[in-house]
């Protein structure tokens, strides 16, 4: 007979949870960050609200994004007009726009990590038995509408699993409405976020010469702001998904940004927070800047975030893990001896409804070590 402990301990994996791969998407459409106002106006009929519409201009000038992916495309819109007027009951044209493209990012995402995990199931050339027979996944766990926190809770130590697929799925087909002089947070929403899916596959204890650990996640430190109530707000309703935002989260997320690293990083004895590389959700230019100031933080370490900002725009949950791709990209193109930027400990840092700041911790691989195992 088996005891209560031995049972506990083979739910339980030995090592640290490890990023073993990460795959990303976005729709073909892409939108010109300058241009946008003018073509969001017209195609929401619009065009009459010229002092609203130079407001947005402003908006989107000042995001420091270029340019940003989105399944909506002009074609689209026509079709659904619900959907650009401001508050049109739509959920059953949203929802169809949304179950067609989510499943066709996700594979195509999907497909890449997966060929990258380098594991028996998945073979590099032909589409992988887990995309052929998505039922032989054991078990899944459906997360909705967790806003931008929920790339950093693939942190969350998964129990008794030795892989998991986690897939964080963002389309603004949901949130898209017209413009309303009266909800003025909605139309900073409209002027940042943009379309993608990331899959990142985990695990513990890689199977040795097959799977490449790429980053270890070491622990997660979750801090719900006092006083944050309705500063991100998201409200699903006849209309689609209604977008609310304080000018206060700035605020808010300064004063707690630092007590949130320490509580991470004082386990481990850091605190000084250039020694770590950055994966920072970058919410938006401004938060950017005033982050930076506030943590004395050198250029070079938020460079990945704001080179996806700036390439994708807010991109919510998937955005960090867009970043932490750019970051294991760049570092193995320098020639860096570990995924992230030559150094040991990282932070992935991120906030979103709750107010919560979500801080993980990253430990990285020596590539030394990454490519000796293959
Ligand atoms: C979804 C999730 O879970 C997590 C998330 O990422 S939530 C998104 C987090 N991002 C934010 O909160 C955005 C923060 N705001 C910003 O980045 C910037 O204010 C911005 C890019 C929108 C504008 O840039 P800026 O440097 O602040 O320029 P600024 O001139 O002050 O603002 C431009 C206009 O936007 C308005 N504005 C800015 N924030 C606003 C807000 N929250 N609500 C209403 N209006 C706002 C300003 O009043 C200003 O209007 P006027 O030009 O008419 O005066």
């Amino acid at each position: 007979m088996v005891t209560v402990k031995e049972v506990r301990k083979a739910q339980r994996v030995e090592g640290p949870t490890t990023v073993f791969a990460i795959g990303t998407a976005t729709p073909p459409n892409c939108v010109d960050q300058a241009t946008y106002p003018n073509y969001n106006f017209r195609i929401t009929n619009s065009e009459h609200k010229v002092e609203l519409k130079e407001k947005f201009q402003r908006m989107c000038d000042k995001s420091m994004i270029k340019k940003r992916y989105m399944y909506l495309t002009e074609e689209i819109l026509k079709e659904n007009p619900s959907v650009c007027e401001y508050m049109a009951p739509s959920p059953d044209a949203r929802q169809d726009l949304v179950v067609v493209e989510v499943p066709r990012l996700g594979k195509e995402a999907a497909t890449k990590a997966i060929k990258e995990w380098g594991h028996p199931n998945s073979p590099s050339s032909g589409p992988s038995p887990l995309l052929q027979a998505p039922h032989s996944v054991p078990t899944r766990l459906f997360c909705w509408r967790h806003g931008c926190p929920f790339g950093q809770r693939l942190g969350r130590k998964q129990q008794g699993c030795t892989c998991s697929f986690f897939v964080c799925s963002e389309i603004t087909a949901v949130t898209f409405r017209g413009p309303s002089d009266t909800h003025l947070d909605s139309l900073v929403g409209q002027a940042l976020f943009g379309d993608d899916i990331a899959v990142v596959i985990i695990g513990a204890d890689p199977v040795p010469e097959v799977e490449k650990p790429l980053f270890e996640l070491v622990s997660v430190v979750q801090t719900i702001l006092p006083d944050s109530d309705g500063a991100i707000d998201g409200h699903l309703r006849e209309v689609g998904l209604t977008f609310h935002l304080l000018k206060d989260v700035i605020r808010l997320i300064l004063k707690n940004i630092e007590k949130s690293l320490i509580k991470a990083f004082k386990p481990i004895g850091i605190f000084y927070w250039n020694s770590l590389f950055w994966i920072a959700h970058p919410g938006s230019l401004a938060i950017l800047d005033q982050v930076e100031a506030k943590l004395a933080l050198k250029p070079e370490k938020l460079e990945a975030t704001r080179q996806v900002l700036s390439d994708y725009g807010n991109m919510s949950s998937a955005c960090v893990l867009f970043i932490l791709d750019e970051v294991r990209r760049k570092s193995t193109e320098k020639g860096l001896k570990t995924t992230g930027e030559g150094l040991e400990w990282g932070v992935l840092f991120g906030f979103g409804p709750g107010l919560t700041i979500e801080t993980v911790v990253l430990h990285n691989v020596v590539v030394a070590c990454r490519l000796l195992r293959h």
